[in-house]
């Protein structure tokens, strides 16, 4: 398994917001996490690239392994971790630069200065995210300058940039229209040939044509996991099946 959770609990203080989580998920898939408002998706994907050790008085108890290697052992350096796995944001968040400094931000923090090596990476993730042939011209431009759908796009490549082979998504699309919704939809296909993808989602259409196998979460714990199919037409559990058919959420 490239990733797994073993017996994952999670605290925000006294709060419990993850429950007992064990999951495991194959090499080059998409898995989707879906669920109602507040039952922990977000929470959990942060859990892969340690992003809640920021947040005062968060805890957790459990496992992660990556490539069977627990990322919460003592030894493991966080920095190191997150060039493993990747992230990309609700919100499109590119630095106030140009789109060629973007790309090349954490390729140049690594300490990487070689300017033909520096130009080929950027080449490289842009194509990789789909959005070479619109920017190719204007790489000094701002970033800020780009439509949401390319900002979220640079953001992609931004986190290819490093060579993650785990990219994290939170709700990569919620802040974009139909048709830039329809390109990272058909850029997550194209990814997963290399990549570990996992992506929260509260659109269920998305999470039916993105994702190989779906996680549904209700209050902190993971309800089911199984074929993306299967869930969405035969789930085991009484409230996978409410919350698919609309009945909550
Ligand atoms: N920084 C925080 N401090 C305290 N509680 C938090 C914090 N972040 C999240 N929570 C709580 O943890 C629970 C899970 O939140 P989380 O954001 O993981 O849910 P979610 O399923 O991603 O929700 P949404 O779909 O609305 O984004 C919620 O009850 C939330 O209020």
């Amino acid at each position: 398994m490239k990733l797994e959770a073993r017996d994952i609990n999670a605290y925000y203080g006294d709060f419990h917001a993850l429950k007992g989580i064990n999951v495991a998920m194959e090499e080059k898939t998409v898995t989707a996490f879906i669920g109602p408002s507040g039952c922990g998706k977000s929470t959990f994907l942060r859990i892969f690239n340690r992003m809640n050790d920021y947040i005062d008085g968060f805890k957790t108890e459990g496992e992660i392994l990556l490539d069977g290697e627990n990322i919460y052992a003592k030894n493991v350096l966080v920095d190191e971790l997150r060039k493993r796995v990747g992230m990309v944001f609700q919100k499109p968040n590119p630095f106030p630069k140009s789109i060629y400094e973007n790309v090349v931000y954490g390729l140049k923090i690594q300490g990487m200065s070689n300017k033909a090596a520096l130009a080929e990476a950027a080449e490289k993730a842009l194509h990789q995210a789909a959005l070479w042939n619109e920017v190719k011209d204007n790489l000094n431009k701002s970033a800020l300058a780009l439509s949401g759908g390319q900002q979220q796009r640079l953001c992609i490549a931004r986190a290819l940039a490093i060579s993650p082979s785990v990219l994290l998504m939170d709700e990569p699309a919620s802040a974009l229209d139909p048709i830039s919704t329809a390109k990272i939809e058909e850029l997550i296909h194209q990814l997963k040939e290399q990549y570990t993808i996992v992506i929260v989602t509260h659109n269920m259409q998305q999470a039916g044509r993105v994702s190989d196998t779906t996680a549904f979460f209700y209050m902190g714990e993971l309800v089911e996991h199984a074929k993306t199919k299967t869930i969405f037409t035969n789930p085991k559990d009484k409230r996978t099946e409410d919350y698919i058919t609309g009945r909550f959420g």
